[in-house]
């Protein structure tokens, strides 16, 4: 398998001390995870270096030979603005300090044993580098309305604009190393979502689901961390945890929204520390998985309300992608029919039927709570009971009707006042009659989907049509 180096771009360590440098890439590379490094201990080389190689972060150290480390600081403020210069000194001087940030350095540390605290200032430093890259490219594709790998949502149809906004801001995020929240009602296609980030990511390591609404705090650090041999009676055999089965790949965290509060702690620690413990064992293993998460539950809310924690809630959120319902995205309905019909066309063996065109009318009038689940499963149940040449509109109705709405939401059902405006109120006949005319419109002259809109029966709207033509 294809190791999958991080971050995505090179990080350059520039110092005339080759032991530092050594131990310092060391430190990076082991307890900080970070594997993209190079070093170099001639400051002369870095300006070349830089036109060979895409790096994206700088350790520079401040007091060398030939070319200092302010000097060299500067000259890449002027030809690599975008490049991130943490500067790594012998010296605690404010003074050094100051300028170095006014050269444009995105941080300067004092040269410490304190590992942890180098590692951490590399990856806020990381960090910053991925968002601005991200920004960039998020900027360079909205530009060009174009998607580079549309293969990777070959699965989601659709031809709406805003899910194919959500598509051009997948591309721009997939490579990073940070979670992707994924947010959306029941049905939606946040699973199918989740593929597509796993498609373009950056490794070719398996795609993990593990659906985690209920699992109590054992069962989820049992799942996610795995055991070793008798750490638990009936433990018997050591098992790996979904992080490590993910290995470079991706671990879905489905109905994040349901994580009881000691397990959210849990997942915190792991995305905080990268590392965990399989149970029953005191050697971290890494975690090289990518983490997408998704829920249909409104995440802000359980925070505020206090069930979901703040701190998780925002490490969560690094990437953001909400797929909107389909009842906001109707334009997607008739591609998503021809598309569910060819697919029950082939599980039931038969020809793909054609449907009255009202029927794509009536689809459009319900809210499906549902979602694309629900359409789906709509169509399949109407594909089970066809036997002739054109697809019969019953089952459909019938399955809205099950779910307890009448088509067409109508101003006047969702409470607004349909007659705001009106200087002078039409007549009960009259209004009966536009009433009438404009359900009959709307549902292209179907009488039964105007009936339903209407809420009154097919016989009496047509008893009610045959009135209105006397008149
Ligand atoms: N755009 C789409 N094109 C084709 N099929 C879709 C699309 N979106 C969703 N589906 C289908 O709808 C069903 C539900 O999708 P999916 O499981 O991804 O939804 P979900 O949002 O993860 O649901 P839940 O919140 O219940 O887990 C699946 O059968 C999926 O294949």
């Amino acid at each position: 398998m294809k190791e999958a180096l991080y971050p995505a771009f090179g990080v350059l360590l520039v110092d005339d001390e080759p032991p530092w440098l050594r131990s310092l890439s060391m430190s990076l590379e082991g307890p900080g995870g970070i594997t993209n490094i190079t070093q170099v201990s001639d400051s002369r080389q870095v300006l070349a270096l830089l036109e060979q190689q895409d790096f994206g972060l700088v350790l520079l150290d401040l007091t060398m030979p030939y070319l200092s480390g302010e000097e060299l600081l500067s000259k890449l403020a002027e030809e690599h603005p975008d490049l991130s210069v943490l500067v790594m000194s012998g010296l605690n001087q404010v003074e050094t300090a100051v300028r170095c940030m006014r050269l444009g350095a995105f941080d300067y540390l004092v040269k410490t044993d304190d590992e942890d605290r180098i590692i951490d200032a590399v990856r806020r430093a990381i960090r910053m580098q991925e968002l601005q890259r991200e920004n960039k490219e998020m900027r360079r594709r909205f530009l060009n309305d174009r998607l580079e790998c549309p293969q990777a949502f070959a699965q989601i149809v659709t031809q709406n604009k805003a899910m194919r906004s959500i598509f051009q801001y997948i591309e721009a995020v997939a490579k990073s190393t940070q979670p992707i929240l994924i947010t959306g009602e029941s049905g939606v296609g946040k699973e199918l979502v989740a593929r597509a980030v796993h498609n373009l990511s950056r490794s070719d390591g398996p795609l993990v689901s593990v659906n985690v609404a209920g699992l109590d705090d054992s069962v989820f650090a049992d799942t996610l961390f795995g055991h070793r041999k008798g750490a638990f009676t009936g433990a018997d055999e050591t098992r790996s945890g979904m992080v490590e089965q993910a290995a470079e790949g991706t671990l879905f965290l489905d109905e994040i929204g349901d994580l009881s509060l000691s397990c959210q702690v849990k997942l915190l620690r792991l995305l905080q520390e990268g590392e965990f413990y399989p149970l029953g064992s005191d050697i971290p293993k890494q975690m090289k998985a990518r983490i997408v998460v998704a829920t249909h539950q409104d995440l802000a809310q359980k925070r505020a309300a206090g069930s979901f924690r703040k701190d998780l809630y925002y490490r969560l959120r690094a990437h953001h992608v909400h797929i909107p319902p389909l009842r906001e995205r109707k334009d997607d309905i008739p591609l998503l029919l021809d598309n569910f019909l060819e697919e029950a066309a082939r599980l039931f063996d038969k020809k793909v039927p054609s449907y009255p065109k009202e029927l794509v009318t009536l689809l459009s009038t319900y809210s499906f709570p549902g979602n694309l689940r629900e359409m789906r499963s709509m169509v399949f149940d109407a594909m089970s009971v066809h036997n002739s040449r054109m697809l019969s509109m019953t089952p459909f109705l019938n399955a809205m009707e099950e779910q307890g709405e009448r088509p067409a939401p109508s101003a006047a059902g969702s409470g607004e006042n349909v007659f705001y405006g009106c200087d002078e109120l039409p007549t009960l006949g009259e209004a009966v009659e536009q009433l009438v005319n404009e359900a009959m419109r709307r549902c292209e002259h179907n009488q039964s989907i105007a009936s339903r809109i209407l809420g009154i029966s097919q016989p009496a709207l047509s008893k009610r049509l045959k009135l209105l033509r006397k008149e």
